[in-house]
């Protein structure tokens, strides 16, 4: 059996929901419903919901044999676990942060100050690789509001959209650390159960498909090198014939093929151009390669 331990909420739980079910894996349980436990289409893989900070400890004692959770967490209890796939989600930045008039500009000018912060390990070896002595006060959230009480003189704190440094009158002088969501596993368990690089392999596969389209069309016989040097490469396109029940003479093929979603605009532009027609593009849940 293999257990994988996934946030049971905040912004990290739906993502995750969202990529099992699009690999083939639908969970049901988690958020609100509070179930803690859960099974899968797949007998063999169960669920276990956990707060994202928990997921790290849980993975490297073998409480779950593989996890979902953003490498700054992982990072921050220096768990030692194996990370499989950058989910690309999750995104966020720890910044050094300092009171919007101060006059501390880079992170060498905290020498002998104090910074206060949710990730004291992280900061201690962000500031010890700079050769800079600080006192780090550990702090367990609403980090932004010590520097206006004499607490700190800076903050290190997760940064994403930047609103919550702004209405706090601080800015960020620094990136600490940037951080997304990681598949992580246990590293005994990696050994032992190869189960776990099909889900590695299932969810990969989704995150491969993310910006990519299936575009279909049909092309008159004699239009088809045109079409061909207008398509980008990822391999040839495929190219069918296509018993037409048009009265016209002309012959047509239908072409297939795989292409960026942000190339789709202009593309399907150019190809009318040269004579494509009955253009359809949709979108693709997994490539495996
Ligand atoms: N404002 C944010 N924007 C983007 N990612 C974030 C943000 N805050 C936290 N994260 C990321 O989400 C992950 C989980 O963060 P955290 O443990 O704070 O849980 P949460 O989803 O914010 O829920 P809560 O804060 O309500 O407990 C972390 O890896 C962190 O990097
Ligand atoms: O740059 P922004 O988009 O404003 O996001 C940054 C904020 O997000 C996180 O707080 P969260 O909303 O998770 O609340 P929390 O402090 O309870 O975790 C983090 O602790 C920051 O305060
Ligand atoms: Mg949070």
């Amino acid at each position: 059996m293999i257990r994988i331990a996934i946030p049971n909420k905040g912004r990290l739980h739906e993502p995750t929901m969202s990529i099992f079910k699009d690999a083939g894996l639908p969970i049901s349980g988690g958020a609100e419903s509070r179930i803690l436990f859960a099974k899968t289409t797949d007998p063999e893989i169960h669920i276990l919901f956990a707060r994202a900070a928990d997921i790290p400890e849980y993975v490297q004692d073998g409480a779950a044999d593989v996890g979902i959770t953003g490498m700054d967490l992982i990072t921050e209890r220096g768990a030692n676990v194996e990370s499989l796939l950058d989910l690309k989600f999750g995104k966020a930045s720890l910044v050094l942060a300092v009171p919007e008039d101060s006059v501390l500009q880079k992170a060498q000018d905290l020498e002998g100050k104090k910074v206060a912060t949710e990730f004291p390990e992280i900061t201690y070896q962000y500031f010890k690789n700079l050769g800079v002595t600080v006192e780090i006060i550990k702090v367990s959230g609403a980090c932004e509001m010590t520097p206006h009480v004499g607490i700190a003189d800076a903050i290190v704190d997760i940064s994403s959209s930047g609103t919550t440094l702004l209405i706090n009158h601080l800015k960020a002088i620094d990136t600490v650390f940037s951080s997304t969501v990681h598949l992580i596993a246990n590293k005994k368990s990696l050994k032992e159960k190869d189960k776990i690089l099909d889900i590695k392999t299932a969810l990969e596969s989704v995150l491969n498909a993310k910006n990519k389209r299936y575009l279909m069309m049909n092309v008159p016989e004699a239009a088809l090198q045109t079409v061909k040097e207008v398509l980008p490469g990822m391999s040839g396109p495929t190219v069918m014939k296509v018993e037409s029940s048009r009265s016209s003479k002309e012959s047509f093929l239908a072409v297939h093929s795989v292409v960026d979603a942000d190339l789709i605009f202009t593309l399907v532009n150019k190809l009318k151009k040269v004579g494509a027609r009955d253009i359809l593009v949709v979108p693709i849940e997994r490539i495996m390669p």
